[in-house]
């Protein structure tokens, strides 16, 4: 039997080129392609999308989804800047691992009153499998639905007999109506990692406010509240010591793909992961889960 023969409210459906899960239920909307396990939509009923897309985002094979949340898997951020253990079973230089254009496959879906819950998979056996990457793992992505928010909760298990050196994140692209009065709070005095001074270490003070291109890894993960005029998010992460705040600011935008230039204004990313010095070993066997929970303040 297929996981979505008895489903009421979730069912399989196109976007552009993509097998998509579509849930309509009376409470909210979701849709998350196959390719990439990637959520591109949440909406309780009555609500915009939770997620920020770019007007430009492609649902072609093969190519990333610029905006919802991508899952960058099993290597965030450029190889050659992570930690030893990581770069050395990476056989590209593509930054973000292989996860986010791979296709998943759909291994369960629940549907209760008030929530839908979908585990999506993906195996990844290394080089046989066809990636650039020299580990063995599968990876478990369950995303629950409710009217209230929504939790991703991604799970690595190492099905390899040797252990397993893992970066993650899952790089949530969330909307503002205006960058400039937008702050993150929850990370005064984190140390962080500035990309774009060096990766000098430098310490957090206050909340995090933006003025322009911004790329910073946190070594923290506490909960947060994204606050931006009419508009208040607060974010818990489970199995992190790691968080990713990012902008392009305008000269990046103009270079990034399937962006439009004008559009930094209106966006920023708060990921979610294990980066830099918070990558995880898995001795054969374990297992280790990754997180994130969006909910209105
Ligand atoms: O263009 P990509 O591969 O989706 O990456 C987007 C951004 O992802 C962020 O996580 C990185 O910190 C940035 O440096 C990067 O530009």
């Amino acid at each position: 039997m297929h996981e979505l023969d008895n489903a009421r409210h979730t069912r399989l459906e196109m976007a552009g080129e993509l097998e998509a899960i579509r849930i309509r239920h009376p409470l909210f909307e979701a849709t998350v392609t196959l390719q990439g396990a990637h959520l591109v939509q949440f909406a309780p009923a009555g609500e915009r999308n939770w997620l920020w897309m770019s007007p430009q985002a492609r649902f072609e094979k093969g190519v990333a989804i610029r905006g919802g949340v991508p899952v960058c898997w099993p290597w965030f951020g450029a190889p050659d800047r992570n930690p030893d253990p990581v770069k050395s079973l990476v056989s590209t230089d593509k930054a973000h691992g292989f996860a986010r254009t791979a296709v998943w496959s759909l291994d369960s879906v629940e549907e209760l009153e008030e929530t839908v819950s979908l585990t999506l998979g993906l195996d990844a056996t290394g080089t046989g499998a066809g990636y650039p990457w020299n580990g063995q793992a599968r990876a478990s992505l369950t995303l629950n639905f409710s009217p209230e928010g929504l939790t991703l909760a991604l799970t690595t298990r190492n099905t390899s007999g040797e252990p397993l050196a893992l970066t993650q994140a899952l790089h949530t692209y969330l909307p503002t109506e205006q960058l400039s009065g937008t702050v993150i709070r929850g990370l005064s005095g984190a140390r962080y990692l500035d990309t774009l001074d060096d990766w000098k270490p430098k310490q957090q003070e206050g909340a995090v406010a933006f003025e322009g291109e911004t790329d910073r890894i946190y070594l923290a993960a506490s909960d947060m509240d994204i606050q931006s005029p009419g508009d208040d998010v607060h974010l818990t992460s489970g199995g992190s010591q790691s968080t990713v705040v990012w902008n392009p600011g305008p000269l990046k935008a103009a270079r990034l793909t399937d962006f439009p230039d004008d559009a930094w204004t209106g966006m920023l990313c708060v990921e979610t992961a294990n980066a830099a010095d918070d990558y995880r070993t898995l001795q054969p066997g374990a297992s280790h889960t990754l997180s994130v929970t969006l909910a209105r303040n």
